[in-house]
């Protein structure tokens, strides 16, 4: 039968019964401990599971970035889990400061299998989990409440028991009641209080109490709220370390681990770049550069973000996607006009040791490793800025911003006709093509200058004109004025900038010069040469070449 409002089938998440929640004015100050579940949550859910060699270059990269608590795996899932964490183990790759974790279901021969995987580990967690959500309860175990609080005391007992065994490793506990941000509360307080009370946690040697949202099924906010009520009330909260392990099924992973973080969470556990179940696990890059952001130490390193996200992707077979936070291709890339405007005039003004205030970008992107350059592309929705900030990194030229106004003309032109992103390159040799190589029909060859303070300046010129050479004479009360004037043709001068590009020895100066010709309009012309008066006088032919190319009238008004 077909519902009228297919919509219709689906519930509201209930509203948490806390009147006087305290998260909403709380801030983050601190990182919370980072749990990478790369290895096993990320691994499960990818397509092809990682081979060990994968999975051992992808805990040593773990390793690099700075994650303490590592979960590697499955043991009882297969040979292939349990050798890998076996290998872990036997050949001494685990640092002293990092701690394993190993996941079971609370059954009993995977907790002696998982046991089992990671005995002799100076340190390691045995995370038991029983799903105990209402339609889990119902649907998969067909059991009552009681029944579920048994599967999860017997399995702790077990641990107990069995971790005993193995003195020379420093055991922890770790539990999960899967599905808990879609469970009853008092019935989630009910079971983690009886594990608690089988493990009997100390503030020395605290358990682990992982909340998970293994399906997201709320805003944040109500995540949050369950994260607090749980903190509120459970037994021993001083012995209990909370974690939370949002998945993002909604979209709102990261929001639900900060808020839950406010709300009292002390650990988070997820993977990088959200890989995971379905649409994945909370991104622990995000949420540790978020906090950077903010001006807090996330205690890990993405400065190498590229190596790292190169790594993950060949390793999980999967892309991070071009607009991925912090770390997608296209993050630190901005196509449109008026944000490229903004931060090129950012970057200008920006101290390098300063606050970080360029607009458009909440974050440098030197400090994940980027750099600038990819930083500002050019297509059909830029505007000038884009193209003179790429001509001034590139190629070291500086265009004065009427000049950028007049050849941005161009490279719209050109944006438009191929509709593609075009190079620093092209723009480049467009600008050569409309302003530098401008040699006909006039074209410099030499001149001579002196000057005394009767005549001014005086230039002995000689040009090409149609390809035939010409030598010509003038004086005026500066260089430009009398190389006019030996040109003998009706120009005025509006506007003029130099300056040098490069070093020491092979210094060259640019010179850009706006012209009025006859009557016609005002237009830029460019020259570049080792010489600064050569490199005016080539500017002056540039503009006086480009206007001629354009009008006929620019013809008369040059014969005048
Ligand atoms: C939310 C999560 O990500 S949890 C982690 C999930 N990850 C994985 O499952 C990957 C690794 N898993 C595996 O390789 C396999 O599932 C194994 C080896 C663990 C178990 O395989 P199987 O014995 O074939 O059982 P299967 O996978 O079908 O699990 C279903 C059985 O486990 C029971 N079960 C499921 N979870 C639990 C649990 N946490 N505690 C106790 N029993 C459980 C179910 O009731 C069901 O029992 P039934 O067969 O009597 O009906
Ligand atoms: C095993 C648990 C923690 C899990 O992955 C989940 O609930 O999502
Ligand atoms: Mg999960």
């Amino acid at each position: 039968m077909m519902l009228k409002n297919p919509a219709a089938k689906y519930r509201p998440f209930p509203a948490v019964p806390l009147t006087d929640r305290q998260w909403p004015s709380r801030a983050i100050t601190r990182p919370p401990v980072w749990m990478s579940t790369d290895l096993r949550d990320g691994n499960q859910a990818l397509i092809e599971p990682m081979s060990p060699e994968k999975k051992l270059r992808f805990f040593q990269m773990l390793l690099k970035v700075g994650i303490k608590e590592i979960e590697v795996g499955f043991p009882s899932a297969s040979q292939a889990d349990f050798d890998f964490v076996r290998m872990l183990v036997e050949d001494k790759h685990i640092p002293d400061d990092v701690t394993i974790i190993v996941l079971t279901q609370a059954r009993d021969e995977l907790i002696r299998r998982t046991v089992d995987s990671a005995v002799g580990a100076k340190r390691a967690i045995v995370h038991v989990y029983n799903s105990v959500a209402p339609v889990f309860r119902r649907v998969v175990f067909g059991m009552e409440r009681d029944e579920i609080v048994q599967i999860a005391v017997k399995g702790t007992q077990l641990i107990k028991e069995l971790v005993a065994q193995h003195p020379q490793t420093q055991w922890g506990l770790e539990y999960s009641p899967e599905s808990f941000s879609t469970t009853e509360l008092d019935f989630s307080k009910q079971i983690v209080d009886a594990v608690s009370a089988v493990w009997q946690p100390t503030p020395q040697n605290p358990m682990i109490v992982n909340l998970p949202s293994t399906v997201e099924a709320s805003t944040p906010n109500v995540y949050a709220d369950q994260i607090e009520w749980m903190c509120r009330n459970l037994e021993g909260r001083e012995s209990l370390v909370i974690s939370v392990h949002p998945h993002n099924d909604r979209g709102t992973a990261v929001a639900a681990a900060e808020l839950a973080v406010m709300a009292g969470a002390d650990r988070v556990e997820g993977c990088l770049f959200g890989n995971g179940e379905r649409t994945g696990n909370v991104d622990l890059v995000t949420l540790a550069m978020n906090l950077y952001t903010q001006g807090i130490d996330p205690g890990l390193d993405f400065s190498d973000i590229d190596a790292v996200r190169q790594l993950v992707e060949e390793c999980n077979q999967l892309p991070v996607h071009p607009r991925h936070p912090y770390a997608g291709d296209l993050v630190f890339t901005a196509f449109s006009g008026s944000h490229q405007d903004a931060i090129k005039k950012g970057f200008a003004k920006q101290d390098k040791d300063g606050i970080w205030e360029v607009p458009y970008l909440p974050i440098d992107p030197a400090d994940l490793g980027r750099s600038y350059d990819a930083v500002i592309r050019v297509n059909s929705q830029s505007g000038k800025g884009g193209m003179a900030y790429l001509l001034a990194q590139e190629y070291g030229l500086e265009l004065p911003r009427r000049l950028q106004i007049e050849f941005s003309r161009a490279v719209q032109r050109m944006a438009d006709e191929t509709g593609r992103e075009i190079a620093a390159s092209s723009i480049h040799a467009l600008f050569s093509q409309e302003y530098l190589e401008q040699e006909s029909p006039f074209n410099y060859v030499s001149h001579r200058m002196t000057e005394d303070s009767q005549h001014g300046v005086q230039i002995d010129l000689t040009v090409a004109r149609n390809g035939v050479t010409q030598a010509c004479r003038g004086e005026g009360n500066g260089p430009i004025d009398a190389f006019v004037k030996a040109l003998g043709l009706d120009i005025r001068l509006m506007d003029y900038h130099e300056h040098a590009i490069g070093r020491g020895a092979d210094a060259r100066a640019a010179c850009y010069v706006e012209l009025r010709v006859g009557n016609g309009q005002t237009l830029f012309g460019v020259g570049i040469d080792s010489n600064i008066l050569t490199a005016s006088f080539r500017a002056v032919l540039s503009a006086v070449n480009r206007h001629l190319g354009m009008t006929a009238a620019g013809e008369e008004a040059i014969a005048a």
